[in-house]
């Protein structure tokens, strides 16, 4: 390494925030190049699981600051001595980087660059803005199982880390979970809401609706209807008299019954009903020995007939046994991954529907992975970004921050090997988008029902949820109408936004939202939109240049920096909406870092191809 560029390693202060996964590979790496001045921020302490990955953990420091053990551990690594040069020596700073009174733009303007090494959109939303305001180059990683990227974002040159919107919540349309499923989840989002059908309060599932018409589904009468009396401790002749019914009408009366309206004409794959009662005859009534009791049984898949003795066995359960939890059809019976009767029946359930779709059927294990949409992280590929990172930060550190539009590069790393066979793909970093409201002070549409939103409700859902503002403060044309912590203005917060003082939020108006703890300051326009169902209530959208219409908002529609996404109280019907607007499951990936921009060929990034386009959804 050449002399000057040891010397600004040796002379810069470096900000990283996260001591997770990515964190502890970057402090390894930061030790190790010579890097003395050095902070870290986390929030978090040391978890049994972490222990596999955050290799700079050991078991005894279970319940320790995430920071404080990283640094000493760096501390350890780095070939300098804190004796010679003790101030800023790896400091560990406890506590959320949201925390404006400890982490504002102030203590960011100490540092001259900025490393992400977080699990969350909202923080890297918190740390781009105040890196943008402090005017210091943000190194910024994520990673998904085998798939990571690492960029770098300097305020003015290069996109901000919300110039492009981010993924949503990835939901399914009813329609594929109810008749076309092709994807185990499909299988495995079923079969929890199965569960719920079953031992729940729930026969207004989605489940027990016909899709063609406004009847109910005759298919699901069996499972609710059939339900036995707890208080009657139903024998154990009856309850397997109950199951199999359940898994007739499930796995072979309701697909019979498809078959014959000729659901499937045209279909790749037609399902094949079970014969659940050869399925069933070797289970004896009062045998209660669950398949995932075996030896190796959560990590094997089961035949269709020990899916069948495990759901015998869970009903028995969940009717008999105390039950867990006991309030068996009650609302609080509702699916979780970490209920092990839940999970084993959804493995279960789902892999007797799958076979029947002839989708591949899966563990106990997988399953479990698949419901709670844990995509494990893989410490090669956090290992990967890390040390990409930290050469973005020597190209910096050499070079200036001037020139990261020219020396840096967004790099994706790949599961497949791109065609010329390399796992990482660098590409050039792209200018800020002209719509984005964070770099650019762009102005956001927002369409709402004025009449019915409140201002607590727009500033929680709306301005803190989905904009990741922190403190806003509110002002209708130079009048201030709302700020955190201030008693004078809190009884605006129940009133309908149309009704808040100085003339009101209706369709024109102009808002002005600023954070002084984030620097920034927003112009939202207001568009009075009227939701006439009455479970479309509480939604709104959030658009570049004009709103986006709806039902055609898969990709957000308004374009630009302001989202363009189409948000709703529970975030549903957003993906598919043009398909089916009926949507039911929602699958956290908003901890996932984005995933890569739409690429034109050849010319946006400059690539080859889409990295991404082998991977599965
Ligand atoms: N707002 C925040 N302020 C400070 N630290 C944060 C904030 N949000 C997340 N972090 C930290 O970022 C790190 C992210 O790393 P990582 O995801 O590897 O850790 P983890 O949450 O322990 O792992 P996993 O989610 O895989 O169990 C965590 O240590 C977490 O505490
Ligand atoms: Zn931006």
């Amino acid at each position: 390494m050449e002399a000057s560029l040891v010397e600004k390693i040796e002379a810069s202060n470096i900000l990283v925030v996260g001591a997770g996964g990515i964190g502890c590979e970057l402090l390894k790496n930061l030790a190790g190049s010579g890097f003395k001045h050095v902070e870290v921020i986390d929030l978090d302490t040391i978890d049994v699981s972490n222990l596999n990955r955050q290799f700079l953990f050991r078991t005894h420091h279970v319940g320790k600051p995430k920071c404080t053990v990283a640094c000493e551990a760096a501390r350890d690594m780095s070939p300098h001595s804190p004796h010679n040069d003790p101030v800023g020596f790896y400091v560990a700073h406890h506590g959320n980087v949201k925390d404006n009174d400890r982490f504002g733009v102030n203590f960011f303007k100490r540092f001259d660059v900025v490393l992400n090494a977080l699990d969350n959109v909202d923080a890297r939303r918190h740390v781009n803005r105040l890196c943008l305001s402090a005017e210091i180059p943000l190194i910024e990683a994520g990673t998904t199982g085998y798939l990571g990227q690492t960029t770098v974002i300097m305020g003015k040159q290069t996109e901000c880390y919300e110039c492009q919107p981010k993924p949503t919540q990835k939901v399914y349309p009813i329609c594929t979970i109810r008749s076309t499923p092709s994807m185990p989840v499909h299988c495995i989002v079923w079969a929890k809401e199965l569960y719920k059908l079953m031992f729940g309060s729930a026969p207004d599932s989605m489940l027990f609706e016909d899709e063609e018409g406004d009847e109910k589904s005759t298919f699901m009468s069996p499972v609710v209807d059939g339900r036995l009396k707890v208080e009657e401790k139903p024998s154990a002749e009856k309850l397997l008299k109950y199951t199999k019914s359940v898994l007739t009408a499930l796995f072979t009366t309701e697909i019979n019954k498809q078959l014959g309206m000729d659901r499937y004409k045209g279909a790749k794959k037609t399902p094949v009903a079970h014969d659940v009662e050869a399925m069933t005859k070797s289970i004896k009534a009062g045998d209660l020995k669950p398949p995932s009791e075996t030896e190796g049984g959560e990590k094997r898949v089961w035949t269709n007939e020990e899916c069948c003795q495990e759901i015998y066995c869970i009903v028995s359960e969940m009717y008999t046994v105390a039950t867990s939890p006991p309030d068996i059809f009650s609302s609080s019976i509702a699916f979780d991954k970490d209920n092990h009767v839940a999970m084993r029946f959804v493995a279960a359930a789902s892999n007797l529907r799958a076979s029947v779709f002839k989708i591949e059927t899966n563990s106990y294990y997988t399953a479990k992975g698949i419901a709670g949409n844990i995509i494990p992280a893989i410490a090669t590929t956090n290992a990967i970004v890390a040390g990409q990172e930290v050469l973005e930060l020597m190209k910096i550190l050499k070079h200036g921050k001037d020139k990261v539009m020219e020396v840096c590069k967004f790099t994706y790393c790949l599961r497949a090997k791109t065609r010329k066979g390399f796992f990482l793909q660098p590409t050039s970093l792209q200018p800020p988008n002209e719509k984005c409201y964070v770099c650019k002070n762009a102005r956001v549409v927002v369409s709402i029902d004025t009449k019915t939103f409140t201002l607590e409700g727009f500033i929680d859902q709306v301005l803190k949820k989905k904009m990741s503002f922190n403190s806003p403060i509110l002002q209708i044309g130079c009048d201030q109408i709302y700020e955190d912590g201030e008693p004078e203005y809190e009884q605006n917060l129940a009133k309908t936004l149309e009704n808040l003082p100085c003339g009101g939020i209706k369709d024109g108006t102009t808002l002005v939202v600023e954070d002084f703890e984030q620097d920034m300051e927003v112009n939202i326009n207001f568009v009075q939109m009227e939701f006439e169902e009455e479970d479309e209530r509480g939604q709104f959208l959030i658009g570049g240049d004009k709103p986006v219409a709806k039902k055609t908002t898969k990709d957000g529609g308004g374009g630009g920096g302001a989202g363009g996404d189409k948000m709703g109280e529970e975030e549903k019907k957003e993906e598919e909406a043009e398909e089916d607007d009926d949507d039911i499951e929602v699958l956290d990936a908003n901890e996932l870092p984005p995933p890569p921009p739409a690429v034109t060929k050849g010319k946006k990034r400059g690539r080859e191809e889409d990295p991404l386009s082998s991977e599965k959804p």
